[in-house]
């Protein structure tokens, strides 16, 4: 479902008329099937946020090509990529990015509301997703009210609730203590197994890649060779 084929990227930095060209990311080339959860893993500065950014469209490569659902994003020009990112991608932030203002229903609610989703039809969307992802007693409780695993909840259903097939997820559990990391870990892992999400998961930690089908390390912008991989 998502090929990255010979992605090259590079960054210019330093004063303009004296900047430097400094490759990160050379020559990614990888594979995520449709219903698998792969974890991209790499040290700080490794190239992970370049790999997810570009994913994401947030981002065009310098070369190589990016295919998502046979649909190749990295040619689409910036609206084209910006409609295929809200029905394709969830998004999953370690630090939750919340908005403080609204509570966890209506953070939930929000991309619904954004698609235009009539409010009956919205309103029953975000109670049932609230119900199976066990925050129903929350609903009315501002992010600042809640512990880091239930904003991480909340976080995770307002991706869910446009029902994209991928969620892509940046250090999720990189808050957490290790109790909650491994509850966010097996809600991820039971909307893998029950609703087929596909998950991408950005992390330096080796127990959230456990969690993992496919498993790809970063080493200063290439892969390294032995991916792991085991059936889904
Ligand atoms: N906009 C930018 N301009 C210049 N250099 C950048 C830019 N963004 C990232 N870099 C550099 O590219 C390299 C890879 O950064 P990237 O954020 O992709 O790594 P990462 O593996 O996600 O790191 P972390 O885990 O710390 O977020 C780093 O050396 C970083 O300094």
């Amino acid at each position: 479902m998502i090929y990255i084929n010979n992605l090259h990227h590079a960054f210019a930095i330093g004063k303009k008329g004296e900047e430097q060209t400094v490759p990160v990311l050379k020559g990614v080339t990888l594979e995520v099937r449709q219903g698998e959860i792969a974890a991209i893993l790499g040290k700080s500065g490794s190239g992970k946020s370049t790999l997810l950014n570009i994913l994401a469209g947030f981002m065009a490569p310098e070369s190589g090509t990016v295919t998502v659902n046979k649909h190749e994003t990295s040619a689409l020009n910036e609206s084209q990529m910006a409609a295929f990112r809200l029905e394709n991608f969830g998004f999953v932030f370690q630090n939750f990015q919340l908005m403080p203002g609204l509570t966890a229903f209506e953070n939930i609610e929000l991309p619904l509301k954004i698609k235009g989703i009539e409010n009956e039809e919205r309103k029953a969307a975000v109670r049932g997703l609230m119900a199976s992802v066990g925050l129903t007693e929350v609903a009315g409780h501002y992010p600042n009210e809640l512990s880091g695993g239930q904003q991480q909840r909340v976080s995770i259903a307002r991706a869910l609730i446009t029902k994209p097939p991928v969620i892509l997820a940046d250090e999720p559990t990189g808050s957490l203590d290790s109790e909650t990391e491994q509850e966010i870990l097996e809600l991820i892992r039971s909307l893998n197994r029950d609703l087929g999400i596909t998950f991408v998961i950005i992390t330096h930690d080796d127990e959230v890649a456990g969690i993992a089908h496919r498993q790809y390390r970063l080493r200063d912008g290439e892969l390294m060779k032995g991916e792991k991989r085991h059936a889904v």
